[in-house]
């Protein structure tokens, strides 16, 4: 298996659901994730973490329950931080953050997986590229109350200049997307646009990602 082409990542990039247990209100994450994908979503991240997450055992038996909905769909299954669960798992990547240690180190663990980087400056984005990154994780582009230790938010518009200072990796926005904010995220020349409460948190996950789908065409 050879690495991930820039524009097959790109599409992948599109509509990224990330969620773990402690993003979804009452319903179950497999039934939230089966729904989104029929919506349009193009790649997931099941990313476990903080309060009341699962872990050990329960984690896993939830990584192999969510993988399985994403294969029967043809949908990239990625795993946030865990490295070992992502090759437990045989997962098709890992995305790792500035705290998690070196991408290069990750890029040796997962062979020719996909490898996905938080990256808040340059210099940040260069070395991860340098390290063997398939694509960055931007942003908070938006204010966002999911997760509690980001950085200041950058806005959309971070992207286009990253653009600008010549990193030409397949980039993803994340942080506060929703359907209405959306279209600044295509115009500050992100790749793509990831999301964990407009999809996890909508009544109705399906249309959510149809939505979210619609900014691309
Ligand atoms: C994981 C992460 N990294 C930067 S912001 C964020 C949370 C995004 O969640 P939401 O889409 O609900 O704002
Ligand atoms: C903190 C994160 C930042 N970016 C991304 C992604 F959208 F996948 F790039 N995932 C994360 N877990
Ligand atoms: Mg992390």
């Amino acid at each position: 298996m050879a690495r991930i082409r820039a524009d097959k990542m790109r599409a992948l990039l599109k509509v990224y659901f990330i969620s773990g247990s402690t993003n979804t209100a009452e319903t179950e994450l497999a039934n939230v994730l089966a729904q989104a994908i029929a919506g349009g979503v193009t790649l997931f991240q099941f990313r476990e973490k903080g309060r009341g997450a699962c872990s050990g055992a329960g984690k896993t038996a939830l990584g192999k329950k969510l993988q399985a909905v994403c294969q029967k769909a043809n949908v990239p299954f990625i795993v946030n931080d865990d490295v070992a669960l992502a090759l437990e798992l045989d997962a098709d990547g890992v995305h790792i953050g500035q705290e998690d240690g070196s991408a290069a180190e990750v890029r040796r663990k997962i062979g020719d997986r996909i490898l996905g980087v938080s990256t808040h400056n340059v210099a940040e984005a260069k070395q991860a590229i340098a390290d063997g990154a398939d694509y960055l994780g931007v942003g908070p582009v938006f204010a966002t109350s999911t997760k509690a230790d980001t950085r200041a938010v950058c806005g959309p518009e971070f992207i286009a200049r990253l653009r600008e200072e010549g990193i030409h990796l397949p980039i993803v926005a994340i942080g506060g997307i929703h359907a209405k904010n959306a279209v600044e995220v295509v115009a500050g020349k992100a790749d793509g646009l990831s999301v964990i409460t407009a999809i996890s948190n909508a009544a109705d996950p399906k249309a959510a990602a149809q939505q979210l789908s619609q900014v691309w065409k």
